[in-house]
């Protein structure tokens, strides 16, 4: 088993990374938890695939189980689904002294730990990411938010979990399009801190080596985003980093109402065309967008800027949340593995897109 301690000013806890955890999840929770009441948070495909063994697991232990169950899907991610879950809570009669358990991708550990950091201002939760982008993105950071519908993540707060439990196992069963989809994230990793990632993933051949390797990918990216946060916890300075082509993917899935385009997809987009940008304008290494398609096009993933207009990306960026009154930060590359932050005039960002 790999652990990683993440220490901030006011909160510590540890992510668990190991082939088959999920098996031992209530031996694990017991370590951490000695209370009886666990809300599980989950979506009707995890729910399908997993649902009966995590209960199973958890009532060896002693533990008195409700699942609560949400449509998959960034729909899901919302106000009117979060008062829903905390109606299901209220009738669980949950405390402040038990637990809550986010089971499934990004959008339930988003909308999971929403809930978790706003009922009764605040309830324990735990972390156990099932698809590949929640488990080297989304479960570690303590980003939780549900979108509006002008827009991506509008309503949310930074609330860690007590732990993160990742089983590179459950992977198996995801679907391909949702595999590619968080290895958008991991070449997000590459191209901001870590340039031997980046190669490594350029020569990784088939889905059998990439899924021989995915523990250490996982390990790789959990522990790059784990060393930012404790620096910068609240995003203003180098978390921002993590942003890195979401300016444009945040427009580009909101503007075809989160059906065409995961958010891996529309990060893929955002990654590649402000690279783009950037070369022209001599501020990024040449060659190093050709060097973004390339790797995209590998992992199946789109880089293209969709036929929508400018103008609409343009009203999206206006609810980036690295904007600063009249000016914004955007973040750039200056080659692969190396990115900064540079702060413009907001209404500069027309350059870059
Ligand atoms: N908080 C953060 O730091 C952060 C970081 C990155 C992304 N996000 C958010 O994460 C969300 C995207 O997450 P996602 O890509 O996991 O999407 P998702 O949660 O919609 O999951 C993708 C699909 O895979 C299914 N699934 C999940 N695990 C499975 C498994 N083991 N087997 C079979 N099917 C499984 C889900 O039911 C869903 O249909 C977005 O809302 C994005 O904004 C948040
Ligand atoms: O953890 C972070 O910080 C990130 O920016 C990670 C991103 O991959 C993630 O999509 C995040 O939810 C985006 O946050 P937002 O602040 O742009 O809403
Ligand atoms: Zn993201």
């Amino acid at each position: 088993m790999k652990i990683l301690e993440v220490n901030l000013p006011q909160k510590k806890y540890s992510i668990l990374i190991e082939k088959g955890i999920l098996n031992n999840i209530g031996k694990e929770i017991r370590k951490i938890y000695k209370n009886k009441k666990i809300a599980i948070i989950t979506d009707s495909n995890v729910e399908g695939l997993y649902g009966e063994k995590i209960i199973e697991i958890l009532n060896k232990y002693d533990f008195q189980t409700k699942t609560i169950v949400i449509e998959p899907g960034e729909k899901s991610k919302s106000l009117h689904s979060a008062e829903e879950i905390y109606e299901e809570l209220l009738d669980f009669e949950i405390t402040r002294g038990d637990m809550i358990i986010a089971f499934g991708g990004g959008v339930v550990g988003d909308l999971a730990g929403f809930v978790a950091s706003t009922l009764l201002r605040g309830i324990p939760f735990i972390q156990i990411p099932t698809s590949l982008l929640a488990q080297i993105d989304s479960s570690v950071g303590g980003k939780v938010a549900v979108n509006l519908p002008r827009g991506k993540n509008l309503v949310g707060s930074f609330y860690h979990p007590e732990a993160v439990f990742i089983d590179p196992d459950l992977l198996k069963t995801l679907d391909k399009r949702f595999l590619y989809d968080g290895m958008a994230e991991v070449i997000k990793y590459g191209c901001i801190r870590d340039k031997e990632l980046f190669e490594r993933l350029m020569t990784i051949e088939n889905e059998e080596e990439l899924s021989n390797n995915m523990e250490e990918i996982i390990l790789k990216c959990c522990t790059v985003k784990r060393d930012i946060v404790q620096r910068d916890e609240k995003d203003n300075g180098e978390r921002m980093l993590l942003n890195f082509g979401h300016t444009i993917g945040h427009g580009v899935e909101k503007s075809f109402g989160y059906k065409t385009y995961t958010h891996g997809e529309g990060v893929a987009i955002g990654m590649y065309n402000i690279t783009r940008r950037s070369v022209e304008m001599n501020i990024t290494k040449d060659k190093t967008s050709d060097l973004i398609k390339r790797i995209l096009i590998k992992y199946n993933l789109p880089c293209e800027m969709p036929d929508i207009e400018k103008e609409e990306i343009i009203n999206a960026v206006k609810l980036d949340k690295k904007n600063k009154g009249d000016r914004m930060n955007i973040v750039l590359l200056k080659e692969i593995g190396n990115a900064f932050i540079k702060n413009i005039d907001r209404k500069d960002v027309k350059l870059y897109i």
